[in-house]
């Protein structure tokens, strides 16, 4: 079965300790029946016998004996237990522990397609819930069923050793208790599968709500929240209480049928008594064992339902394991080298998932230059940076770098060489220091403040309360809107990147502060070429071209002062963000 060939896979260094458990497992399940054995001499030789009280004083070694070797053995068995569990819980952390690293990297090596589809609180789940439902199955259910198959199958030899007619009454039971956990199995499965599906739908409530604390604030939504965080917690304890109660179905067959062991033993047994076909002590032997036959018949709800659990966790955790990225690193470069930052755009068109986003799109950046992109909402500007530093792919024509089409080269390398401030700023829970030197953690304190001031984020990173060590929170809670870009734009920034994309980064920043970073832009003591987007035309002015998208189409290029004379879209735009100047100036002029 392959969810058992890749818990082999997995297990994959813990293999002997996992086998070594489950033969001990066996080993000290096989044991049980010695007790019950030794009692029966005890009965037979001490108790039961005519003779009993004249062997208590001719035999009294043997019975000290005996006495002696139930201890032991319960010694042993209680040792055995011990140690099968501890090898247990060390191979399945281990395996948990090496799969969720296993995961977090193939989570991490997804593409952006693959987020865009994913939500966050499933894969949550995946990595956490569905993970340890993963290691308690190795280290409990199958360590329960295979103890269970143990005793029932120990008792059943040794019963039959004793008595297999009588053996064969007991065993009368088991087919209606294997038929009734079968339909159960099949009944109680489709409802875990179900089950997974809306705790993922209760984490990812839960986390977006979390992340999303602000906004539920800012709207005063807080009681339509509650609601409908409650409405999916009904949903998952409805799931619940549906699964449970499947089981309570058939509970009663399976407890009656446990219970029915006894029953027979009693009338039975009794009769084979009173027939002298076996002894007391036999008799006394099968009473205590027989719990070895009716307690699996009684834990098998409890094991099925986490079978089914864990068939529907694995699967979970098999789609991770297995997805893997449309972009991959395909060639990996030992050195990396430094572009000069040459990009062009060759008949590029672009889709997400069939919608058309980009069309025939086609220019080319000289290293060094600056471009400003501008365009409505929703025309494309994010897509387009996107396809430089293979966030995807493109759906046709090629991007080129240096001249080489972008999917030719290293991955890693290509990224490494550019430097992106992307429109949704995340600051990781860190010191700003931390945040700025994210692309080297290595990077002196003086170069960190020197991007920071090249950013305009020296002066307010001062003024925090523990400078530059300053924690900022989940998504740099404590820092204003400006603020929280400007240290993005540091952080772009010190990795002195040959290619630097800043995507609407200094929308949230007074005039005098942006003229500042646009000066700094200008003055960058590295080659770069600087792709901008912007919607303020202040922003846009001093690049050396400016491309102007619509609707996926690239509908005006050219310096500042030709579209303004083009009397397009930029000019419209000029006009708008000018109005009151444009008409100070022409009254001036009328004067
Ligand atoms: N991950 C995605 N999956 C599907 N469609 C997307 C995705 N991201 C963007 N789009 C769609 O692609 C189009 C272009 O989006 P894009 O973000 O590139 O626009 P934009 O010009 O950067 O907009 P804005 O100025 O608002 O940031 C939009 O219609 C958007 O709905």
């Amino acid at each position: 079965m392959f969810q058992f060939k890749w818990l082999w896979h997995n297990l994959k260094g813990d293999r002997v300790r996992y086998i070594l458990a489950l033969c001990l497992s066996v080993v000290g399940c096989s044991l049980t029946i010695i007790n019950p054995y030794i009692g029966q001499r005890i009965v037979d030789l001490f108790i039961a016998s005519d003779d009993a009280a004249q062997r208590l004083t001719t035999e009294r070694g043997l019975l000290v004996g005996l006495g002696l070797a139930m201890i032991g053995f319960s010694l042993l068995r209680t040792g055995l237990a011990y140690f099968t569990t501890m090898l247990f819980e060390r191979a399945s952390q281990n395996l948990l522990f090496r799969v969720r690293i296993y995961l977090y990297n193939k989570i991490q090596g997804q593409d952006m397609r693959y987020y865009d589809r994913n939500r966050t609180g499933d894969l949550m789940t995946k990595m956490t819930g569905d993970l340890e439902m993963v290691r308690h199955s190795l280290s409990w259910i199958i360590k329960t069923i295979i103890e269970s198959l143990t005793v029932f199958t120990a008792a059943v030899v040794y019963f039959f050793f004793i008595d297999a007619e009588l053996t064969l009454w007991l065993l009368i039971l088991s087919p209606p208790i294997g038929i009734v956990a079968f339909i159960f199995a099949r009944r109680v499965r489709p409802m875990y599968v179900d089950l997974r599906e809306r705790l993922s739908q209760l984490n990812t409530t839960t986390q977006e709500n979390i992340a999303g604390n602000r906004v539920v604030k800012a709207f005063a939504r807080e009681d339509y929240e509650i609601k409908k965080f409650t409405e999916k917690s009904m949903n998952y304890s409805v799931a619940n209480k549906a699964a449970a109660m499947v089981w309570l179905d058939y509970f009663p067959y399976l407890e009656i049928f446990s219970q029915g062991f006894a029953v027979i033993l009693m009338l039975a047994g009794g009769l084979f008594v009173m027939e002298g076909r076996i002894t007391f002590g036999e008799f006394a032997a099968f009473s205590a064992l027989i719990w070895g036959l009716s307690n699996p018949m009684r834990s098998i709800g409890i094991v099925i339902n986490d079978i089914q659990r864990f068939f529907a966790s694995l699967a979970k955790i098999i789609e991770v394991y297995y997805a893997n990225p449309d972009i991959v690193n395909e060639h990996k470069t030992e050195v990396k080298r430094r572009y000069q930052g040459r990009i062009q755009f060759e008949n590029v068109s672009f889709k997400y998932d069939g919608a058309t986003v980009l069309e025939n799109i086609s220019f080319k950046i000289e290293p060094g230059e600056t471009i400003a992109i501008m365009g409505a909402t929703g025309s494309g500007k994010t897509t387009l940076i996107n396809l430089i530093p293979r966030f995807y792919d493109v759906t046709n024509g090629r991007v080129l770098v240096d001249g080489t089409d972008v999917r030719k080269l290293g991955l890693d390398e290509l990224r490494c060489n550019i430097g992106v401030a992307t429109q949704d700023v995340l600051l990781f829970s860190d010191t700003i220091d931390g945040n700025i030197a994210y692309g080297d953690p290595d990077m002196p304190e003086e170069d960190v403040m020197k991007f920071a001031k090249l950013a305009a984020a020296h002066d307010f990173i001062r003024k925090m309360p523990e400078d530059y060590n300053t924690i900022v929170g989940e998504r740099g809670v404590g820092l204003s809107g400006g603020q929280k870009q400007r240290i993005a734009l540091a952080r772009a920034l010190a990795v002195q990147p040959p290619i630097l994309i800043l995507d609407d980064t200094t929308s949230a920043v007074d005039m005098e502060t942006e003229e500042h970073i646009q000066k700094s832009l200008r003055e960058l003591d590295f080659p770069c070429t600087k792709i901008i987007i912007a919607q303020r035309v202040s922003t846009t002015a001093e690049a050396d071209r400016i491309l102007i998208l619509d609707n996926g189409r690239v509908i005006e290029e050219g310096t500042h002062a030709e579209l303004l004379a083009k009397r397009g879209y930029y000019y419209d735009v000029f006009m708008l963000q000018n109005e009151g100047i444009g008409r100070e100036a022409m009254t001036h002029g009328q004067k």
